[in-house]
């Protein structure tokens, strides 16, 4: 594969606002190719990916070749990929046969991984070996999933709409709104995303609303709506009937819920922002179904968001947990007797998932609920991010 200079400093100007700017990378990328609307598909592509790789590679990267200077970065990275580096002057100070001789010695599990030394001796206590095995799966690439709006169209013919379009996708077992794409390729300029045909969303993420059992008719809060992925596809399953109360903290997050539910064709969502405990305390006894997709750490979506694991501490992990008891402690007062609700997180540590579900059932406010079921969704065993979700009733 033929270099360029000028998408390489592409790279670099995007790794340049991740690591010493602290942007997000999705944000950081969309933002990098978007001011350089010269650049072809191809170009773009390796922008993207090389950016995203490197960055999930970093501290491998680092200690094969210990630098600040982007290129010998970039070269380093390269030859870890079995290319050969062209004779430029740029890469003169890499020496490809020591590289290689340091990967092949390398036997530190922390390093091979590409992760922070305390994160993974954090997941190491908790998850044992299977945290080898884990993170080793949430170093891979992710697939890109989409999610069929059953209130528009069905997923066979959806999959006929994307061929149309030159866009080939398969399913896999056990999740029936999921469509996976052969080939990663920009989707939303496609007319069955404008129609509202599908929205992007992880099959894991999929299992989240489908676990909470809502019919139509039914009253249905989400309490940490962010954007509204889940609750786009709750009101899908109760075939936008009834009704769904999206809240967050944060009102801007719901504001693109209603841009997304008009292009979905819902309109059973009414938006509510949390200003305290007194939004929660209106709400008792109110509704049938609860969904707690709580904030977390989002370790179980390292493949899509590999610089997760550079922006965390175990500060930040601890306040999240603290946040996630006090959500479990107060929002489920807002079910009727005998409704249902779901805990969940997009992290696979126990100790932002069944220890926190374990306190809450343990506790005052949990007295009168019940387990039901209780899902661990590892991304080595599904192949897809990893989850935790909970089913509980109150009796
Ligand atoms: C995992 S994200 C939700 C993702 C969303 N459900 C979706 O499917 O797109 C967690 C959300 O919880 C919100 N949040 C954080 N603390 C909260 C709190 N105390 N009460 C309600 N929402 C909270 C965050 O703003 C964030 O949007």
């Amino acid at each position: 594969m033929k270099l360029h200079n000028n998408t390489i400093r592409g790279v670099h100007d995007a790794l340049e606002a991740i690591f010493e700017r602290g942007q997000f990378a999705d944000k950081v990328i969309e933002r990098t190719l978007k001011s350089n609307p010269k650049w072809g598909a191809r170009d773009r592509a390796f922008i993207a990916e090389t950016t995203y790789e490197m960055v999930r590679w970093w501290r491998l990267i680092n200690y094969l070749s210990p630098s600040s200077n982007y290129w010998d970065l970039f070269g380093t990275y390269w030859l870890m990929q079995g290319h050969e580096l062209p004779s430029w002057e740029e890469f003169s100070k890499l020496n490809p046969a020591k590289i290689k001789e340091k990967y092949e010695k390398l036997e530190d599990p922390g390093i091979l991984e590409s992760v922070p030394e305390w994160l993974y001796e954090l997941g190491k206590k908790e998850l044992g070996d299977t945290w080898d095995t884990e993170l080793h799966s949430l170093n891979q690439e992710a697939e890109v999933v989409i999610r069929v709006n059953t209130l528009k169209t069905t997923r066979e013919r959806l999959k006929n709409q994307l061929l149309e379009e030159g866009i080939r996708t398969y399913h896999v077992k056990g999740y029936p709104d999921a469509l996976i794409l052969e080939e990663r390729q920009n989707i939303f300029r496609s007319a069955p995303f404008k129609a509202g045909l599908f929205e992007v969303q992880d099959a894991s993420s999929q299992l989240v609303a489908a676990s909470l059992a809502v019919e139509p008719g039914m009253r249905v809060i989400d309490a940490c709506a962010g954007a509204g992925g889940k609750t786009l596809h709750l009101a899908a399953l109760m075939e936008n009937k009834g009704k769904i109360i999206s809240m967050d903290l944060e009102e801007w997050k719901l504001q693109q819920t209603k841009l997304r539910a008009r292009r979905n064709g819902i309109d059973i969502i009414e938006r509510k922002v949390i200003e305290g405990s007194k939004t929660i305390k209106r709400l008792k006894d109110s509704a049938d179904r609860l969904l707690l997709d709580v904030p977390c750490s989002g370790l179980g979506v390292l493949r899509r968001n590999p610089d997760t694991k550079w922006k965390l501490s175990p500060e930040s992990i601890a306040k999240v947990q603290e946040a996630q008891q006090e959500i479990l402690q107060s929002y489920p007062s807002m079910l009727k007797k005998g409704g249902q609700l779901v805990y969940a997180t997009c992290s696979i540590l126990p100790s932002e998932n069944e220890q926190q579900v374990k306190k809450f059932l343990a506790s005052e406010a949990g007295k009168d609920f019940e387990l039901l079921e209780e899902q661990k969704v590892f991304s080595h065993q599904s192949g897809f991010d990893g989850f935790y979700i909970a089913r509980m009733i109150k009796k």
